[in-house]
């Protein structure tokens, strides 16, 4: 049978019209979000709805796909054998040379005071010969605990991803956020990873900062334990917060949160300065965060259960789901880039930060490959 919405999908890209399609973690469901003009829309003080892409540099405004169309479709099993070869890498000695020295930098910085962490990361570059559809559905079928998205605007260009992060979910004015931080390889055979010093520092520093904002602007913030998550081959640990923030409120809760130090760093603004000086290439929406702002929910609520005519009520509640962007890349006309970076604070060492970052990167080349 031939899926409605990949037709839908190709049929934008042939006239060069925004759309994503998007399948949340651990659902079963398929949607497009689709828009009728290829106008370049933009989020002021997000009261907008629609499908939000903001990009790493938070002086920047978020990209909106305006909902003109929106279709869910179920998850069937795909054809996915047309996969041709296998991608060639373009890893080489100096890349590696250059993101172990920005390490070092990042570390001597934290040993002067003058950050208390910082995530640093690099982008690597892969040929493909499969489309962006392709490689979506091979990494809806491989991560089913992640956001998995393709993303299209003709002035943009082409992003995927599959992302395990959460920036912050909100339904009417309840929030849940996390606090996401600390990476280890996956391996079957332990059930409950062990969390070095350095790793539960790094993720602890990530929890204090973020209740740290979110005190005196929400209200009821409660901060859960420090658990272990799975995201592919990796672990990461986390952290859940939730609470309440005021009406009208969701613009300032947003800019408190991004970029967490997840992504950026303590202080925030000097760590920012540090990713921009040193770098030394433009993150664009790695980093960054996306997903949908502002959408209607229904909800039944029981209000007398003796007499089930008037039983129930329906209210319609705002709600918004947005991601980090995460094991991310961007796809023009067969060639990918990759982007990784991992969290640096006193206890790193740059040959383990690089390894690190290779293992990010198999997110994403695990489905590019056959
Ligand atoms: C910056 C990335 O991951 C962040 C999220 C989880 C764990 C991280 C870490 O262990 O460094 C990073 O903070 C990335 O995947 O590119």
């Amino acid at each position: 049978m031939v899926s409605f919405i990949f037709e839908k999908a190709q049929n934008q890209f042939n006239q060069q019209l925004p759309f994503v399609l998007y399948r949340k973690p651990k659902e079963q469901l398929l949607k497009g979000i689709f828009q009728r003009d290829d106008l370049l829309h933009t989020v002021g003080d997000f009261t907008e709805k629609g499908f939000v892409l903001a990009p790493f540099d938070d002086t920047e405004k978020p990209t909106l796909i305006k909902p003109d169309e929106m279709v869910k479709e179920p998850i069937e099993e795909w054809n996915l054998n047309a996969v041709t070869k296998n991608p060639s890498i373009s890893n080489n000695e100096e890349e590696k040379k250059g993101f172990e020295s920005l390490v070092e930098k990042a570390i001597e910085v934290i040993r002067k005071k003058e950050l208390e962490k910082v995530v640093v990361s690099r982008k690597k570059e892969v040929q493909v010969a499969i489309s962006a559809i392709h490689i979506f559905k091979k990494l809806v079928y491989t991560y089913n605990n992640a956001l998995c998205y393709v993303w299209y605007h003709p002035k943009v260009g082409v992003w995927l991803g599959a992302t395990p992060e959460i920036l912050v979910k909100t339904v009417g004015t309840s929030f849940t956020t996390m606090s996401l931080a600390g990476t280890q390889v996956f391996d079957e055979n332990i059930v409950n990873p062990e969390w070095g010093k350095k790793e539960l520092h790094e993720q602890q520093l990530v929890t204090d900062y973020i209740e740290q904002v979110l005190q005196g602007k929400t209200k009821a913030l409660k901060i859960g334990d420090q658990e272990s998550t799975r995201a592919g081959k990796l672990w990461h640990l986390r952290t859940k917060i939730s609470g309440n923030f005021e009406r009208d409120g969701l613009g300032k809760l947003i800019r408190s949160l991004h970029p967490t130090p997840a992504v950026c760093g303590i202080p925030k603004k000097n760590a920012k300065d540090f990713i921009l000086k040193n770098e030394n290439y433009n993150r664009l929406f790695y980093t960054g965060f996306l997903g949908e702002l502002n959408f209607k929910q229904e909800q039944s609520r029981n209000i007398n259960l003796k007499n089930k005519e008037n039983s129930a009520y329906k209210s319609v509640l705002t709600r918004t789901e947005l991601y980090v962007n995460l094991r991310c890349m961007q796809l023009n006309k067969g060639l990918a880039t990759l982007y990784v970076g991992g969290g640096i604070t006193w206890g790193s060492e740059p040959q383990k930060e690089w390894e690190e970052t290779e293992n990010k990167s198999e997110t994403i080349l695990k489905v590019l490959s056959d």
